[in-house]
């Protein structure tokens, strides 16, 4: 049994002074309910200033409210009661355990109402209907005015912790009030038996405030020094044990008795201001000192702790108090009125609060201001949006999974309604997430050092940023899986990919929702080759495979004997799948641990809830701006991420892209676009950025100040990107209903698809691809695509993009549709070459890998809005591979791919060229 324990034993709960939000959600508060070291929560002004206003723990949660338009009181009360609810929701085990005798949390009501009755009343009762939870206690300072709302609010059947008591006049004033309030809900025969209070007591002011005085005695008052000397750090107790008394006297009382009778409960004194001022005194002093049955002491952690280490549990109170009145009438025969001490300190401590509250305001007010900067030219007009998707009901509909939402169209709807099952993931995950654990656990003790996983676009981008974001950590002792992604049907790349995967130690992980992506079928076909031929019977123990339940990939799996087979959620669409196994298992290899991933994910899904208002709603909020920001013309979404986010931006254009790009319409997500100066971007952008230690601060500023909207989302670690994936989901849900477009579906992408296989087939049958006439050609390179005005005039490959790109539009954007390996070299040209084109044009610039990219923003390319430019770049294969039993090579499936796309961006008469490069490179372009 520890010290508190004792101290329990005796009659005294401990209660916590102190509320933070990173204590309930690191599980601290929690535990220390748990070790049953507290027995309730007090909170106050001064205690909610230090935490919002000194930490960052609630900037995430307050930027939606801001740029809703509420204001910074609106912002503090959402904040303070999800917090006080939490904690209720904590305690509440306890509280009915102790069968309502503990387990509390207390929430104040506005200091600056602290003068006023009326407003204190209807304060208490808003308070109280908010918060909604019967083991909250409801503060009410003892002032004149707040004596007859303390009255009335125990009268309405709500618990009252009465604060900032020193008298024992006042006291007895708070205990009449109780009593009276307990009288008055007894005549209106309404029960008194759950009704709860709590007279909080203040005590270490006393002392800081007498000691003051008796020290000028002991400087100044030779003859009164030694009695003053004596009296030092003894006010306080003396004070407090008088009010001891004083309550043990008025609940014994017959008009005590009769209430008693009724169910009703003593009201508590409860010790506040309990740690210890005076560094000269013992640092348990007004806890040791005040021990008694029915009290209770609520203490600051540091109190807390030290009571811990070294509090000795003793009753020190009783009836027996003529010591204490001693010390009060010494006191009073050198001056020292009590009367005037604790008036005073009521005075004094009625502006503290204030002045807490209103510093707290502040606090807030910056930060809201600071918020609303973010939105520049969106600042207006997006309270009126979030208020409509309020009224509108939207989140609420989004959980009913109401397809009316996004389309009228049956066959859409009936698709949506197998959509939605990601708003569950994070909590459906729980159920699995140790499986996919221990499997990856089993494989790194069976030897197996490196992934590789064989998938496309929303199988495989998760994983990928996962591991680009987390590097390779542990597994017990181990070094995790090193896991590589390969989503290309360059030769190149998958000669690459199989060059990093040692066979003797490499786990293959098949990733296909629907397990009939030709891609796919591809690499499994090649590297099960390859494993049969090096590890013969062993190879199977080397494969895994993600797909949805009764597709034929697991029907191979099962009949080729891999190793495993995890099940997706056939309710959850591939882009919407990275909290579940296609992304949660190529996670577990890497050693992340799921359980922070999805517990992050939970706390978004958290705020998402329809419960809470649609401005709390981080991903509506974020939604409604995307959406908004479309229809004022800003529909280049900037992505800008800080190391080590630098590839979320992948995930996130396929979400986006993938799922409002049809229709006409769109959100065309720019990613990874090399900076250029602030006025080269024109108006259709709008910038998020991701920020984990504000490196591009500066750019962000000059963005803004250029007139442009910069969202900033702060990011404290990698775990954090478990919150992001349904942030963004959500968002995206959102902003496609804003834009009247079915945001689960892929209308165009399986026209690109059908080409594709014709051309294969015809080239099965003739040996030849048919690339179509070049437009324009030379020993460099050929031109396919759109006749371009002038193009017979042009001489190098590099004057015929020149050509190209004065097709531009204001507002177009410029994809680069790049058919070559994704490698650092590439990338390095291909980006320059966005740089030119960006400062050139003034348009905005993508980059894609063919075929990677006609799983993400392939789509948009086909569906969404005719303001773009596609430049396609092919080349010759150097070496390329025998795609195994398939009759074709990797160079010539990704050819045909690519001439696929080109087909059906121009069957939609899109401006697209194809500049295949023969002796060529992409430098020559620029
Ligand atoms: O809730 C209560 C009392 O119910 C407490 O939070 C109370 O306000 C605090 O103990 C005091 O404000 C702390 O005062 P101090 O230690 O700063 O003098
Ligand atoms: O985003 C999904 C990709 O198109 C791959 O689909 P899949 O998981 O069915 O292979």
């Amino acid at each position: 049994m520890n010290r508190i324990h004792r101290l329990h034993q005796l009659g005294q709960s401990l209660w916590y002074d102190n509320i933070q939000r990173s204590l309930l959600e690191n599980g601290k508060l929690a535990q220390l309910i748990e070790q049953g070291l507290i027995r309730g929560v007090t909170s106050n002004p001064t205690i909610f200033h230090n935490a919002i206003a000194r930490s960052n723990d609630y900037d995430a949660a307050l930027k939606p409210m801001a740029w809703s338009g509420w204001n910074a009181e609106q912002i503090f009360y959402q904040l303070a009661i999800e917090d006080i609810q939490a904690a209720a929701d904590l305690f509440r085990p306890l509280y009915e355990e102790s069968n309502a005798s503990d387990g509390y949390v207390s929430l104040e009501v506005n200091p600056l109402l602290a003068n006023d009755t009326n407003g204190t009343i209807t304060e208490s009762q808003r308070l109280w209907s908010l918060v909604n939870r019967p083991n909250l206690m409801i503060k009410i300072p003892a002032t004149a005015a707040g004596i007859p709302a303390i009255r009335k609010t125990i009268a309405a059947g709500i618990n009252v912790n009465v604060t900032l008591i020193f008298s024992l006049v006042r006291y007895a004033e708070v205990i009449d009030a109780y009593l009276s309030g307990l009288e008055d809900r007894l005549a209106q025969g309404l029960p008194v038996d759950r009704i709860a209070s709590v007279a909080s007591f203040f005590v270490s002011r006393v002392d800081t405030k007498v000691d003051q005085r008796l020290n000028e005695i002991i400087q100044n008052e030779e003859s009164n020094a030694g009695l003053a000397q004596s009296l030092l750090g003894k006010a306080a107790i003396a004070n407090a044990r008088l009010a001891y008394a004083l309550y043990l006297k008025k609940f014994a009382e017959e008009r005590f008795v009769v209430l008693r009778e009724k169910g009703a409960r003593t009201q508590r004194p409860l010790w506040a201001s309990t740690s210890t001022k005076n560094p000269a005194y013992r640092d348990v002093i007004y806890v040791e000192e005040l021990i008694g049955p029915d009290t209770v002491n609520t203490v600051p952690p540091q109190t807390l702790e030290a009571f811990l280490d070294h509090g000795e549990a003793q009753v020190k109170l009783g009836p027996d108090v003529e010591a204490e009145k001693k010390v009060i009438r010494q006191l009073e025969e050198l001056g020292i009125s009590m009367d005037q001490v604790t008036y005073e300190l009521e005075v004094e401590g009625v502006k503290a609060f204030a002045d807490a509250f209103t510093a707290l305001q502040q606090a807030i007010e910056q930060r809201r201001q600071a918020a609303v900067e973010e939105l520049g030219p969106l600042r207006n007009s997006l309270p009126e949006s979030v208020k409509r998707q309020e009224q509108e009901q939207v989140v609420r509909r989004i959980f009913d999974m109401d397809p009316s939402l996004w389309t009228e169209d049956p066959n859409g709807q009936a698709e949506i309604r197998q959509r939605l099952g990601w708003l569950h993931s994070p909590q459906n995950s729980r159920v699995l997430h140790r499986d996919y654990q221990q499997l990856a656990e089993s494989c790194s003790k069976d030897g197996l050092t490196h992934a590789l996983l064989l998938g496309m676009g929303g199988s495989s981008l998760a994983p990928e940023v996962l591991r680009l974001t987390f590097g390779v950590g542990r597994i017990g002792d181990q070094n995790a899986l090193d896991l590589a992604i390969l989503d290309s049907t360059d030769p190149q790349q998958v000669l690459e990919a199989a060059s990093r995967a040692p066979l003797e130690q490499t786990l293959f992980i098949v990733s296909s929702k629907s397990g009939t992506t030709s891609e796919v079928n591809a690499f499994f076909d090649y590297f099960w080759q390859q494993a049969q031929t090096t590890l013969g019977g062993k190879a199977a123990a080397h494969f895994v495979a993600i797909t949805d339940p009764g597709t034929v990939l697991e029907k191979l799996a099962r009949e080729k004997g891999f190793r495993a087979i995890l099940a997706g959620d056939p309710q959850v669409g591939g882009r919407y799948s990275a909290l579940t196994p296609f992304g949660l298992f190529p996670a577990a290899l890497l050693g992340i641990n799921l359980d922070t991933l999805l517990q992050r994910a939970e706390r978004m899904m958290a705020q998402s809830l329809p419960a809470l208002p649609a401005a709390r709603n981080p991903g509506l909020v974020l939604g409604t701006i995307l959406g908004e920001a479309v229809l004022d013309g800003r529909d280049k979404l900037t992505i800008l991420a800080e190391p080590p986010f630098e590839s979320f931006g992948s995930w996130l254009e396929q979400l986006i892209a993938e799922s409002t790009g049809k229709e006409g319409k769109g959100i065309i997500p720019v990613d990874l676009e090399p900076p250029v100066a602030a006025e080269h971007y024109g108006e259709d952008r709008l910038f998020v950025y991701f920020r984990s230690n504000g490196l591009w601060d500066e750019r962000a500023n000059a963005l803004r100040q250029a007139g442009h909207p910069v969202l900033v989302f702060d990011l404290k670690d990698a775990y954090d990107l478990g919150a992001e994936f349904y942030r963004w989901e959500m968002a995206t849900a959102v902003a496609s209903a804003i834009l009247g477009i079915n945001g689960f579906d892929q209308p165009d992408v399986q026209d690109n698809k059908d080409r594709t296989t014709r051309k294969i087939e015809e080239y099965r049958r003739t040996a030849v691809l048919d690339e179509g006439q070049p437009r324009w050609e030379n020993e460099q390179g050929r031109v396919y695509g759109i006749q371009l005005e002038g193009l017979t005039g042009a001489s190098t490959l590099r004057e015929v993009v020149q050509l190209f790109l004065r097709e531009a539009r204001k507002e177009d954007y410029v994809a680069i549709n790049a058919y070559l390996p994704r490698n650092s070299q590439t990338l390095e040209v291909l980006q320059k070459l966005r740089h030119v084109i960006l400062e050139k044009t003034g348009c905005a610039t993508t980059l894609g890998f063919g075929p990677r990219f006609l799983h993400s923003t392939g789509q948009l390319h086909k569906g969404g809005p005719d303001r773009a430019l596609f430049l396609q770049i092919t080349r010759e294969v150097d070496q390329d591979v025998e795609i195994p039993g398939r009759g074709i090579s990797f160079g010539i499936l990704e050819r045909a791919q690519a001439l696929g796309d080109l087909e059906a961006l121009l069957a939609r008469q899109r401006r697209v060229i194809r500049i295949h490069l023969t002796k060529a490179s992409v430098e020559d372009l620029i």
